[in-house]
């Protein structure tokens, strides 16, 4: 692939450093845009949205860094090309860990920077615009972080509670990066039996052990050039850490009982719910591995974090389950995406997923209401309903209670914000506030 007609922003203040970059990249056909300070560059980045930006980590007015992020913030944000000195790659590496790209240390040549520039533009330019991971700001972020490192081949390490949707991502990852294509292997390290991990994921040659009757390829081999998914990184047992650790410094392995070292052409991915340094201290993780396997690590928020992502998920399996159980139920009451709104979630949205599919299955009316989600709050073990039944003007004490409390949450506890949405004047909202114990802090209940 050749620069031709590609647009690139330049970020250099050394004058013959830049002269001579111009010079190159122009006679390579690319159109350059040279910036000699971070406050000229924020200027010309909002103006243009070059397919690459080369730029020197030291710079008069600014660092890279806080430059980085603070271009990082536009969803649309090109990748970076970070030209370093010697004692700036901790800097650079701490870069790469937050999307930006690729880097090269000072003095360089030529070659090698072209190369590097035209695989991050190439890469670049595969990956797919627009969004489906979340509508919230924070699982916008994860996304833009994802789509930054799709291009890439270092490891990515996803954290996050059970069911936050780790997985989701890693196959989000994958189907925008250039390897889409090629397989995605997703193994999780807790449901290998212990006997067979190792051949399981390395492989093993005919007659390694009994019962071994024929060589047989494995998951880091079957995953060809395309993405070896480890769930549940802090399940595999300390002798096959070091294995892997092995296959990530090397990018190669061995098969069990087998002495050929097997090219490892994957990107790995591991996931983990776990606090891997809590591991590390307590032995049970190797502090070698963990740096290796979280040169990008991202974390997914629970579901709880971001509130505004539960209507849209409900909707989601709403519209999938009912086509499914070809069902004539018609939504969710509002009532029920309020008491969905105040959940903590603690499965996060394998349970909301869970929740939606049960409640849809047994639901005998038109809407699905708060107990049809939540029939633990209605019955007790035998299935019988417990909670006696609520006076009208109890059940609407609670309504108002939660509509208020919603109203003061969505105004950032604004009182006369609170009462235009409820369509009530400030001194009744005031008056209800009082009458039923809520302070303007109450918001966040
Ligand atoms: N953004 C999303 N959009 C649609 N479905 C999602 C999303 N996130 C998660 N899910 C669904 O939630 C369930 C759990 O997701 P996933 O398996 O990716 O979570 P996880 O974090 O890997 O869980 P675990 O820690 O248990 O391995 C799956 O059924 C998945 O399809």
């Amino acid at each position: 692939m050749s620069l031709e007609g590609r647009v690139i922003g330049l970020i250099e203040d050394d004058p013959i450093m830049g002269e001579s970059l111009v010079q190159s990249l122009t006679l390579e056909g690319a159109y350059v845009d040279w910036w000699q300070s971070g406050s000229e560059a924020i200027r010309g980045l909002k103006a243009t949205s070059p397919d690459l930006v080369v730029c020197d980590i030291r710079l008069p007015d600014t660092t890279g860094d806080r430059l980085f992020s603070e271009i990082a913030q536009t969803r649309s944000a090109p990748p970076f090309l970070f030209m370093t000195a010697f004692g700036d790659i901790d800097e650079a590496v701490r870069l790469m860990r937050a999307g930006a790209g690729d880097y090269v240390a000072k003095p360089f040549d030529l070659e090698t920077f072209m190369d590097r520039a035209r695989s991050l533009i190439r890469a670049w330019s595969q990956v797919r615009p627009e969004g489906t991971l979340g509508a919230s700001e924070a699982m916008k972020r994860v996304e833009q972080m994802l789509r930054r490192v799709a291009p890439l081949t270092s490891p990515v390490l996803l954290t996050g509670e059970t069911g936050v949707g780790k997985e989701v991502c890693a196959r989000f990852l994958h189907g925008i990066s250039p390897r889409a294509d090629r397989p995605i292997i997703a193994v999780n390290c807790a449901a290998l039996p212990t006997d067979l991990m190792e051949s399981e994921l390395f492989g093993h040659e005919r007659g390694a052990f009994t019962g071994a009757h024929a060589q047989h390829k494995g998951y880091a081999e079957r995953a060809g050039g395309g993405m070896l998914f480890l769930d549940e990184i802090a399940e595999l047992p300390l002798p096959l850490q070091a294995k892997l650790l092995r296959l990530i410094e090397e990018r190669a392995f061995t098969r069990v009982g087998g002495e050929r070292k097997i090219p490892f052409k994957a990107r790995l991915v591991c996931a983990t719910n776990c606090d891997l340094h809590a591991a590390v201290r307590d032995g049970r993780f190797r502090l070698d591995l963990l740096h290796r396997i979280n040169t990008v690590s991202i974390e997914i928020p629970a579901l709880r974090q971001r509130p505004e992502d539960i209507p849209t998920l409900m909707e989601l399996f709403f519209d999938q389950f009912s086509a499914e159980l070809n069902s004539d139920v018609r939504g969710f009451a509002s009532l029920t995406i309020d008491a969905a709104l105040e959940h903590s979630w603690p499965g996060n949205v394998r349970e909301l997923r869970n929740r939606v599919e049960r409640a849809l299955a047994l639901s005998y009316g038109q809407w699905i209401m708060p107990t049809d989600l939540f029939p633990e709050q209605a019955t007790g073990r035998d299935g019988e309903t417990v909670a006696p039944l609520a006076t009208l003007s109890e059940a609407r004490e609670v309504a108002e209670r939660r509509q208020i409390q919603r109203a003061l949450r969505e105004s950032a506890g604004r009182v006369t914000r609170a009462a235009e949405l409820l369509g009530i004047s400030r001194t009744t909202l005031w008056e209800k506030m009082r009458r039923l114990g809520i302070g303007s802090g109450d918001e966040e209940e």
